[in-house]
């Protein structure tokens, strides 16, 4: 099913304007902190990164064609636009922010706008990239005034946030990954990876703000984003397209830190040996070389992970990198992006037989978790990861998620408590105190 909401009427024409803005100006203020009251839009790692408000064009779209339609729409508001760079750098110039659903179906259940994938042209954006700082206007028609740019009022707080079961109990779920491993013990697949949710209540309408600074400095070697409601701070990079070069993150394979360094180094080096993690790293890695390979004239796939430090959780990791063939170079980031969604590291494989087990047994609707999210340019570069860590929001209302690969070794009492680990960094980020913590 295909249902898009974009402007009827003749091409739109877009004027950007990016000019560079004197740091001194912001004095190191972190770009979270520009955010307006409304989240706006947000796409930072280690202090670079866009934040982005206003709407200066929007598309939304549902169902199989979501990244075809989406990836047209592009194409064409590029191809009219006025774009004056002066600035030149990987995410200057005309951009726009985006988040997808997992499936084709998800979030339609829960109404048109929960489900709807989005690509989203901000009004006013701000960059920073080693040490360069730049503000770009979008406007319709017209060149747009450079606005003055200066830190917003303090984000306020969730307050009285309380948690509970999200589709299943922790128990229930258990039972759901029980069934999975039995089902690639009768030799149905080899890999799956099931998700769960968690809801927290808040007392008044989430500011989504504070969670996404928190995040932001908590977490600064992952991708911290906010697109319409749907914020996280993902390990995970699905693809980014620079001039050319294509490279991705692929993460599968988790242990849990204890917070004791010594110990975590002994964990690391248990995890990098662990057969269970290999192999659904393996799967990880095999399904994003297998997808980027037809649009590379060369590949570099190193042969073994490295493990990924993260204040939660440590991860197998391999970053998979690309030269795009002459054949392919108006393949952009979202066409690459769609290619590659999902992967095992989110899916399973084989991936057909995964989805389809995933859909029987999860119970779970996935909405935009564990789907592409980032920007893009009117060149077609620019980054997705994966919403992990992630939660989507309505009003006063938080839906948390996280998911965990499963193999015939797994543990379902091991994968309960891994995927509390994967909630911890959006728990923390919402709870006003430690007492609003669930147990
Ligand atoms: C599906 C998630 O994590 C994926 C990414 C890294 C490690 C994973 C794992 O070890 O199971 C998952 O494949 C999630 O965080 O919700």
């Amino acid at each position: 099913m295909t249902d898009t909401v974009a402007p009827l009427r003749g091409p739109l024409r877009l004027v950007a304007q990016s000019v560079p803005l004197d740091e001194a100006t912001l004095d190191g203020v972190p770009l979270t902190h520009l955010l307006p009251a409304d989240g706006g839009l947000a796409w930072v790692r280690d202090g670079d990164g866009l934040v982005a408000w206003g709407e200066a064009a929007r598309l939304e779209t549902t169902g199989a064609q979501r990244f075809a339609d989406a990836g047209a729409w592009w194409r064409e508001v590029s191809a009219h636009a006025v774009v004056r760079d002066k600035v030149g750098v990987a995410g200057s110039g005309l951009v726009a922010f985006g988040s997808f659903a997992f499936g084709d179906t998800s979030g339609i259940s829960r109404g048109r706008r929960a489900g709807s994938s989005v690509l989203v042209v901000p009004s006013v954006v701000v960059g920073r990239r080693a040490g360069t700082t730049w503000v770009t206007t979008i406007r319709e028609s017209a060149l747009a005034p450079t606005p003055q740019i200066s830190p917003t009022d303090e984000p306020v707080s969730p307050e009285g946030v309380a948690f509970a079961d999200g589709s299943t109990s922790g128990a229930q779920w258990e039972s759901i990954v029980s069934e999975a491993v039995r089902r690639i013990a009768a030799g149905d697949l080899d890999k799956v990876v099931l998700a769960r949710d968690l809801v927290a209540e808040l007392a008044a309408p989430l500011d989504a703000r504070a969670p996404v600074r928190r995040l932001a400095e908590a977490y600064p070697n992952c991708w911290t984003f906010h697109v319409d409601r749907l914020f996280g701070a993902t390990p995970e990079m699905l693809v980014r397209r620079e001039r050319g070069l294509v490279t991705s993150r692929v993460l599968a394979g988790t242990i849990r830190r204890t917070g004791d360094d010594t110990r975590d180094l002994a964990l690391a080096g248990s995890l990098a040996r662990s057969s269970k993690d290999l192999e659904e790293h393996e799967y990880a890695v095999r399904s994003v070389a297998d997808a980027l390979e037809p649009y590379c004239s060369s590949m570099n796939v190193p042969e073994a992970p490295f493990v990924l430090h993260l204040p939660n959780v440590m991860h197998l990791a391999t970053d998979v990198a690309g030269v795009v063939d002459a054949g392919h170079e108006t393949a952009s980031a979202l066409e690459l992006a769609a290619a590659l969604h999902p992967s095992a590291a989110v899916g399973g494989t084989p991936r057909a037989e995964a989805l389809a087990l995933i859909d029987e047994i999860e119970k779970l609707d996935r909405g935009r978790y564990a789907a592409p999210v980032g920007w893009i340019d009117a060149d077609g570069d620019g980054e997705w990861g994966i919403a992990l860590r992630s939660a989507e929001y309505d009003g006063a209302r938080v839906r948390l998620f996280a998911g965990c690969g499963i193999v015939a070794d797994s543990d379902p009492e091991a994968e309960l408590a891994e995927s509390q680990a994967k909630l911890v960094p959006v728990r923390d980020a919402l709870a006003a105190s430690e007492d609003d913590l669930p147990v």
